[in-house]
């Protein structure tokens, strides 16, 4: 932790990376910082003759990327993230900024432009800070800074240049190379961040959020509405007063620009301001300044800028007024609805590629085209070709060569990170839970609310009716422990880390099927060892769950948690067991724990959370549409039923992963 109070300050915040630069994820997760993955849809398309100096135009994209994604969040993905940190690395020499080549020919006319050369390398990073109040307005607040690095390259030889283009290295690379890789061999000195030139200045980036969160009162993320904007500090000169272009200075006293969103707002909405305007980008989004001094303590940093913006959904509704509902419908609103009718289509094209094991076959022999995936998979070329298109509009599958005549098609890093069957965060055998048993039971829905229960049994008899094989109830049991499996590998490590459980050395998984949550608590606490407690016909399967190095430290008890005796523990651990769960039958289970929980035991929660207003989250609301025996429930609820079991509440954690925690203490 000495190492990294910074970044751990992040914890349990929802933090989004608005880039789907591997490299630029692979620096920050070795940071340790967790975090979801947003990829950006702003075109890097801004007039590089609007600005001054290179790192300005770096740094707007990287601002306009990551505001992008922090306004298309609560809208398309139906949360608003704590933090999106947007970036952007551009390499300039002669004067000339030199982004991703678009093919060899321009990598080759870049990578020799560099020979022999000092250039410089500028990543501009965004970070954007998200308050959102209770009557749907989100403030967004912005710091931008950039860094710069000197790389010098070596003379390259003509042997030299094409060997290295023809390995394909430089093709996503800005400036044709990568330094990180076999590029590091074109290099002959780097002055400055070394990370700044694989994609992200890790260092910088740290001291920001040091300001952020330690060292300036401007920035107590619970405090709402003000900001203070950063004219220029001893360290250096603020971006803001080097770029006439894309920012201005207000005369307002106020440091709060109000900006409402249009009712003609494309995705990457236009905006109408109170204040002066300007605008780079064809009239997208510009920020605003004040000059006067800053108090002491206020944040000062070099390359640096701050900058609050409130968007205020309400407002922008009213402002559009009559035009929104006599003229045309507004846009955004249209496009949440058709969002939400087509929603049942994107999944199942993800639940039927899934199925196909489309990712797998694409990350075994990426470029196929769609007749070679259709063979494969043994389907119509017809389906197989709109199956993999509609994947590709879904962020899943993507082109592989745009120059070949035949779409080549190859998975996406979410694909390769999430829908592989092997990969570590695997959400395959989810996937296929989802498909083969919430599926049904959700095409029942209307039943499901008419009565007001589950719909299992219906939907079990009509599968037994229409299925000429009917799955062993071995096999069921499998699916529904592998779903459960893939969706706590990709939890635990959120959950085990929640809080900080050293003084406890061992401690009881109830319901914890295959042990993945169990097997990340003994990875994340050393000293600690777990016991699984499960069903017994769950347990007699966990075999096929076994990790590669399973560790002594995990032992599985079969029993009934409603009726036999819970092992002894100083920690209970309890996660997606409760909402399952009637009133009455939580009521057993948590005065079996009580009466196997000494004084100081602690008891560990893990469930989505809902709000106190039962407003959201959404994905806790969806879920008990399926209308099992149990309910979703607020954390004040289950703290109030904990309390009444003689476990006090210490701590709450949103993780900002799938599941929300919560640690109590047996008073
Ligand atoms: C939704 S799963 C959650 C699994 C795991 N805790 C996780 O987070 O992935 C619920 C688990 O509780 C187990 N369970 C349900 N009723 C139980 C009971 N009466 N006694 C013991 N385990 C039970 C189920 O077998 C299943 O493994």
């Amino acid at each position: 932790m000495v190492l990294n109070p910074v970044i751990s300050k992040l914890a349990g915040k929802l933090v989004v990376l608005a880039s789907a630069s591997p490299r630029r994820q692979e620096i920050l997760r070795n940071a340790g910082l967790r975090f979801e993955v947003v990829p950006s849809w702003f075109k890097e398309t801004l007039d590089k003759g609007l600005f001054k100096a290179p790192h300005e135009y770096a740094v707007e994209t990287a601002k306009q990327k990551a505001l992008e994604v922090a306004r298309r969040m609560p809208f398309k993905h139906l949360k608003t993230p704590d933090i999106v940190i947007g970036a952007d690395t551009i390499v300039t020499v002669n004067s000339m900024i030199l982004e991703k080549p678009v093919d060899k020919q321009d990598a080759y006319r870049m990578l020799s432009s560099l020979s022999g050369k000092e250039h410089s390398v500028f990543t501009g990073v965004a970070i954007v800070l998200c308050h959102e109040k209770d009557n749907q307005e989100v403030d967004y607040q912005m710091i931008a800074f950039y860094e710069e690095t000197k790389v010098k390259f070596a003379d390259l030889s003509e042997d030299m240049l094409w060997e290295y283009i023809n390995s394909g290295e430089p093709m996503d690379k800005a400036g044709g190379y990568g330094i990180q890789a076999l590029g590091g061999m074109l290099v002959e000195y780097v002055h400055g961040d070394f990370l700044n030139v694989v994609g992200f200045p890790l260092n910088h980036f740290c001291k920001q959020l040091d300001i952020i969160y330690n060292h300036s009162s401007s920035f107590a993320v619970e405090k709402k509405g003000s900001a203070h904007i950063i004219p220029n500090g001893p360290l250096g000169t603020s971006v803001l007063d080097q770029q006439p272009h894309t920012l201005e200075k207000s005369s307002s006293p106020s440091l709060t620009q109000r900006i409402h969103n249009s009712s003609s707002n494309s995705p990457a909405h236009k905006v109408k301001r109170t204040n002066h305007e300007s605008g780079v980008g064809g009239g997208s989004w510009s920020t605003a300044s004040n000059t006067s001094k800053p108090n002491d303590g206020e944040f000062k940093s070099q390359n640096c800028e701050n900058v609050i913006i409130q968007l205020n959904r309400q407002q922008e509704v009213e402002q559009s007024g009559t035009e929104t509902q006599d003229s045309k419908p507004n846009k955004q609103d249209l496009e949440r609805i058709c969002e939400l009718m087509d929603g049942f289509k994107a999944s199942k094209a993800l639940f039927t590629a899934s199925s196909f094991c489309v990712f797998d076959l694409l990350h075994n022999k990426p470029g196929l085209d769609a007749a070679r995936v259709a063979e494969e998979i043994k389907a119509s070329v017809k389906g197989t070709e709109c199956l993999l298109e509609a994947c590709v509009s879904l962020g899943l599958v993507k082109i592989k060569d745009k120059t070949h005549p035949k779409a080549l098609f190859e998975n996406t890093d979410l694909a390769t990170s999430f829908l592989r069957s092997d990969a570590p965060f695997s959400l395959h055998g989810y996937i296929r839970h989802c498909n083969e048993t919430l599926w049904p039971l959700f095409s029942h829905l209307e039943s499901a609310v008419h009565e007001g229960v589950s719909q299992h049994e219906k939907v079990k008899r009509h599968k037994e009716r229409c299925q000429d094989s009917v799955c062993s109830s071995q096999e069921l049991k499998l699916r529904f422990m592998s779903g459960m499996h893939s969706f706590a590998k990709v939890t635990a490590a959120a959950v085990a880390t929640a809080f900080d459980l050293s003084r406890f050395k061992t401690a009881c998984d109830l319901g914890g099927c295959t042990g993945a949550m169990a097997y990340e608590f003994t990875k994340a606490h050393p000293g600690m060892s777990v016991t699984v407690f499960d069903l017994p016909a769950v347990i007699e399967m966990r075999e096929h769950f076994l990790p590669a190095n399973s560790d002594k430290k995990v032992s599985f008890v079969a029993g009934d948690f409603l009726k036999d005796d819970l092992p002894k523990a100083d920690l209970y651990i309890l996660a997606r067991v409760l909402h399952d769960l009637t009133d009455e039958k939580l009521h057993i289970l948590l005065t079996k724990i009580a009466e196997s929980a000494s004084q100081g035991c602690g008891l560990l929660l893990s469930e989505i959370f809902l709000d106190d207003d039962r407003g959201g989250p959404s994905r806790g609301l969806l879920q008990a549409l399926s209308l099992s025996e149990g309910k979703q429930r607020s954390a004040s609820e289950y703290r109030l039923l904990l309390e009444r079991h003689g476990f006090i509440t210490a701590h709450i954690r949103h993780t900002g992963n799938l599941l929300d925690a919560m640690l109590s203490i047996k008073a």
